[in-house]
């Protein structure tokens, strides 16, 4: 078995301040893998300090140094993948293909996208006769989930090492282990001690003693709404920055005139990393000409769906996180039965010839209606509702009949009607007719989906303060 009760302080790595051990959990076993420690305040004022006396130097340290460094973490990342796909297969659940490519791999290429966006990025600009600044913002903690664990540690580390901040990483105490080797690659790449900082802690722990430290600028914080709104709270009085990517629960509108592939790649999109994907396309409205054709469709997509071990190669899906998550989507799963929708695959229980681990069968919902608390709640498993619709108007409508704000989908080969779609939902992006957004492309919401904007150049801007000088024009 694992044991990693070590923080990353300073450039060190140092023994908590009080024993506190937490088990972690493989959730396709549901056996202890590991054991982690959980800090308490001491051993965050040690890495929050460690962060405030490197934040001077990082931040005057050149702009191609920094760079370098990053390109540096770059290459150690690239030799310990065989590494971070077993730490997200165990911690998380991903079978090892997507633990080694879609979930490895959105390291790789975020830190390409961010190096990318370096090249233009202005740290400095005219106007008029004044210089405009971009300048770190200072001492960030990033608080991270555990579904993309290093999807979402890489789009917060590497901009605020980028621009200059130093940093304190409180992953999920769920799946901590990912980013222990990614504090390993930081520690190889040879950044200056301080920069970079790791405590591992939950929530009411770690987590809120970082939102509500006096010496820490900004929170970057990606995970469930609730969490976010306490955060937030936590982070009023000393008014930090926040920047928030929270859940979401998109619409994938189909009109009968989308390409023949539409429904059954919504349906493999829903069902991907389990369902754990805040971007997921759990809403399925299908005009109503080609409703019954779909439900067909998205039924045999969800019956072709495999489901098994993390351990073995392939495309099929794994467990879901935990009990705490299994046993939820359960319980969303029965309500939508209770509540009258109509299941077309799947359903309650293990999938067949399953009786250990947290796996949940593909579930695909007919007949959902807005009223519904699954057309409402972000399930986070592999459960898809799927609603029809009559005309443009009303798409535009429950589209946007929810909290949240992430991402929405829509399919059509008219041009027009999908940018007329697109400019009419309102959330952070739109993908229209299963074309995935480029590299540097920002990742954010509106409404409770959060504030922030991630990946590339927004990316970096989220890591800074901006400052005005007059006087002193740039020659
Ligand atoms: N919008 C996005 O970019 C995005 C990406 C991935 C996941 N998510 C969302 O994340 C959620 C799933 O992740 P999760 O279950 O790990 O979320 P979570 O909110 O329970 O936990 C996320 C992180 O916040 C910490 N945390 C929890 N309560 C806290 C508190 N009161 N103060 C400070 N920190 C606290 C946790 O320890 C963990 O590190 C889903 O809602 C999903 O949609 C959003």
């Amino acid at each position: 078995m694992i044991e990693k009760r070590q923080f990353y302080i300073n450039g060190q790595w140092v023994n908590p301040a009080a024993a506190n051990d937490l088990d972690v959990i493989d959730p396709a076993t549901e056996e202890v893998c590991a054991v982690i420690s959980l800090g308490d305040q001491a051993d965050t004022d040690a890495a929050v300090a460690a962060a405030r006396a490197a934040f001077d130097g990082w931040a005057e340290t050149p702009l191609a140094e920094r760079v370098a460094l990053l390109r540096k973490l770059g290459e150690v990342y690239n030799t310990r993948r065989d590494d971070m796909a077993e730490a997200i297969r165990m911690e998380m659940g991903a079978p090892i293909d997507l633990a080694r490519n879609g979930q490895w791999g959105s390291g790789e290429w975020h830190l390409a996208g961010f190096l990318e966006a370096l090249e233009n990025f202005e740290f400095e600009v005219e106007m008029g006769a004044d210089r405009i600044r971009k300048e770190p913002i200072g001492v960030c903690a990033l608080i991270t989930p555990w579904n993309w664990p290093m999807n979402q540690v890489v789009l917060k580390a590497i901009p605020a090492m980028a621009v200059g901040c130093t940093m304190v990483l409180k992953p999920s105490e769920i799946a901590p282990l990912s980013s222990i080797v990614f504090a390993e690659i930081v520690d190889e790449a040879g950044f200056p001690p301080g920069v970079f900082n790791l405590v591992n802690g939950d929530g009411v722990g770690v987590g809120s003693q970082l939102s509500s430290h006096p010496d820490v600028d900004m929170v970057s914080f990606t995970g469930s709404t609730r969490a976010g709104i306490a955060i937030s709270k936590a982070a009023a009085d000393t008014l930090k920055r926040v920047s928030l990517e929270l859940g979401g629960k998109g619409a994938n509108v189909i009109f009968a005139d989308a390409d023949e592939k539409a429904v059954k790649r919504g349906v493999i999109h829903c069902m991907n990393n389990s369902g754990q994907s805040c971007n997921a396309p759990t809403r399925m409205m299908v005009e109503r000409s080609a409703y019954p054709k779909a439900l067909e469709i998205a039924k045999a997509a969800a019956e072709a769906t495999q489901v098994g071990p993390t351990t073995q190669s392939g495309r099929h899906i794994g467990p879901v996180v935990s009990e705490v998550q299994f046993n939820k989507i359960q319980g969303l799963i029965e309500t939508g039965i209770k509540e009258g929708a109509t299941v077309l695959a799947g359903g309650l229980g293990r999938p067949e010839g399953m009786n250990k681990g947290y796996f949940v069968r593909p579930t695909v919902f007919a007949d959902v209606t807005p009223d519904m608390t699954i057309y409402r709640e972000e399930i986070f498993g592999p459960v898809l509702s799927i609603t029809p619709f009559d005309t443009e108007e009303q798409a535009v409508e429950m589209a946007n009949d929810t909290v949240y704000g992430l991402t929405n989908y829509v399919q059509t080969q008219d041009d027009e009607k999908r940018l007329r779609m697109a400019r009419k939902v309102r959330s952070g992006m739109v993908e229209t007719n299963g074309i995935g957004r480029i590299q540097g492309s920002p990742f954010g919401g509106y409404k409770q989906s959060g504030n922030g904007r991630e990946g590339g150049e927004w990316g970096l801007e989220e890591f800074c303060e901006t400052k005005a000088i007059s006087g002193v024009p740039m020659g």
